[in-house]
């Protein structure tokens, strides 16, 4: 095989280049593009596309590179489908604990659910979203990308067939995470995130190990949908990285629900049966020994960056690490690679990376153009808040909203903190939303300067109520100012009336 290299630079009107299969003595050989565009993006995940799309806002060409889907894992994988998952199952829950609506509902039709989920999955077809990178003016080039030296990438189609794409002023890496499956599972069949929120047959008996959020939320969804789940929890408690009270009352919610919740116990050996079940060897409280067995074991056990496979050692960078970024993403001593979204494990959130995208997208387009970059804390080219000012919805049942600090990361972070601890089924709101409202909400205060540091509210239907604390942490509102901010009634908002009411209207703003 033989192949020759064409040479073509995109101009102004973005015209994708023709390419073309040469032949010799009869033999069709592989053909070497090259395209130069000003960017050069890797990965159309959520954070790829925002990236790109700024980029071409701010005057420049882009193509960008993508091996499976365009959309990511977000679109097929991850968000849209696990929210449709769990929402017959969290609705229904929620008109049973409604007199009157209770009374109404049946139980949960599950080719219905999973028919609702491939919806949210877009079937799998990525044609809406290659026509919305088409009228954003982005270029979509189908394949493997890697770097291949400075700003260089290598594609590698499905046919073969290799292209260089030059980029004239950045390359950004968005190539997101996969799922790391601990070595202890490796004795039987295991799926991954993909695998269980895209499954076609709900196992009678499954086992999730690991309690973070993915943990969590299939665990929520699985039981709704008719499984027998054991949740297998290493640490001693639920979401680790949130208010404990937010572990706690899930915890709660999903024995109650029927979920075997076990805390602080390992599996220490996993092997196949002969009756085709998974047998698990568990150690901890009160299972030492114990053998446990599952129609299917789910390993939630955390992500890494994807940057196998990735070219990084051909720009001297480490193959198997995040790559370390400033504020505006810049991959560090270098002046032309990106890294953006769960790729730099920063926050592995695609609301977190969009935010990081609309940032990135921006200070290339700048740096190319010679416009000074504003870059300060809060400036239009960083993501400041991924520091400390991230918001998450965990959409179990309650769910967990929550942004900002906890108290823990607060006090480590040596500030004067106040906590205020709430009872959310006792607002009047909460006592007309359900019967029985179970819930809770925490805010971290900030003793000195009488601002809002975070905040976490758990029970049903909090999700929306994050984005308010996000407003009042960013926008540091004084207690005092806060007072103005009136929550209507009969609404949870009103927790956040029953906080200040317990700060007392003395802050240290008003006094001074
Ligand atoms: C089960 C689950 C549920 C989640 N739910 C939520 C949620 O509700 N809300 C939320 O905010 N976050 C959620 N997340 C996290 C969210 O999915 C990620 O933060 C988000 O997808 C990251 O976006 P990204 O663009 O960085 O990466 P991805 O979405 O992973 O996209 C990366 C893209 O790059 C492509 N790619 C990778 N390598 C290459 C290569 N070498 N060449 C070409 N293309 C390549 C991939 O095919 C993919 O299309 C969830 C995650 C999981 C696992
Ligand atoms: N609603 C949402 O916003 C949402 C939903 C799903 C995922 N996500 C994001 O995806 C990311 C990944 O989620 P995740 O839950 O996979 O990771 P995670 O890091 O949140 O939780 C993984 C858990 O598995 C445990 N674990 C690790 N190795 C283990 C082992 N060998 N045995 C037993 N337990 C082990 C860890 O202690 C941890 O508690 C998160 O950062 C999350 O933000 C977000």
């Amino acid at each position: 095989m033989r192949s020759s290299t064409l040479s073509f630079t995109s101009g102004p009107t973005r015209a994708p280049p023709q390419v073309f299969p040469l032949s010799a003595a009869g033999r069709t050989v592989s053909t070497v593009i090259v395209r130069t565009f000003d960017v050069v993006v890797i990965g159309a995940g959520p954070v790829g596309e925002n990236v790109a799309d700024r980029a071409v806002q701010g005057g420049l060409t882009c193509a960008i590179v993508e091996a499976e889907l365009v959309g990511g894992e977000c679109s097929y994988w991850a968000c849209m489908p696990t929210k449709a998952l769990l929402r017959p199952g969290n609705a229904l829950a929620a008109a049973r604990r409604v007199p009157g609506a209770r009374e109404a509902v049946g139980s949960i039709d599950v080719p219905a659910a999973l028919a609702f989920r491939e919806a949210a999955a877009a079937h799998g077809d990525d044609s809406g979203q290659v026509e919305w990178l088409e009228g954003a003016g982005i270029t979509l080039v189908r394949g493997h990308g890697s770097l291949d030296g400075e700003r260089r990438v290598r594609v590698t189609r499905a046919d073969g067939e290799v292209e260089t794409l030059e980029a004239r002023h950045a390359v950004a890496l968005t190539t997101g995470s996969e799922p790391v499956v601990p070595p202890v599972l490796r004795g039987v069949e295991v799926w991954g995130s993909r695998e269980a929120v895209r499954a076609t047959a709900i196992p009678p008996r499954l086992a999730v190990v690991g309690g973070g959020v993915v943990g969590c939320e299939l665990a929520t969804a699985y039981a709704a949908l008719g499984s027998q789940v054991t949740l297998l929890v290493r640490g001693d408690r639920l979401l680790p990285s949130h208010e404990p009270v937010a572990g706690e009352l899930v915890a709660d919610a999903l024995r109650a629900a029927g979920v075997d919740v076990r805390l602080s116990t390992a599996v220490t050996d996993a092997t196949a049966g002969d009756d085709g079940a998974a047998h698990l060897t568990l150690d901890g409280a009160g299972s030492a020994g114990a053998v446990l067995a599952v129609d299917r074991v789910v390993a939630a056990t955390g992500r890494r960056p994807r940057t196998r496979d990735l070219g990084l050692a051909s720009v001297d960078l480490a193959q198997d690490e995040a790559p370390q970024v400033d504020d505006t993403m810049l991959v560090d001593g270098t002046d032309w690679l990106y890294a953006v979204g769960d790729v730099n494990g920063r926050a592995l959130l695609t609301h977190q990376g969009k935010y990081q995208a609309r940032a990135a997208g921006d200070a290339i387009a700048a740096r190319a153009t010679g416009t000074p970059l504003d870059d300060g804390p809060w400036g239009r080219h960083v993501a400041t808040a991924d520091h400390a000012v991230v918001p998450q919805v965990v959409f179990t049942d309650p769910e967990v909203a929550a942004v900002g600090r906890t108290a823990a990361q607060a006090e480590e972070a040596g500030l004067p903190v106040r906590v205020v601890d709430l009872d959310l089924g006792a607002i009047a709101g909460a006592t007309v939303h359900a019967e029985g409202y179970t819930g809770a909400a925490r805010f971290v205060l900030d003793a000195e300067r009488d601002v809002v540091l975070g905040a976490t509210f758990v029970g049903q239907d909090v999700a929306e109520m994050v984005h308010a604390a996000t407003v009042a942490v960013v926008g540091e509102v004084p207690l005092h100012r806060l007072w103005h901010v009136v929550p209507s009634y009969p609404t949870l908002s009103e927790v956040w009336l029953r906080m200040l009411e317990q700060v007392g209207r003395e802050s240290a703003q008003v006094r001074a």
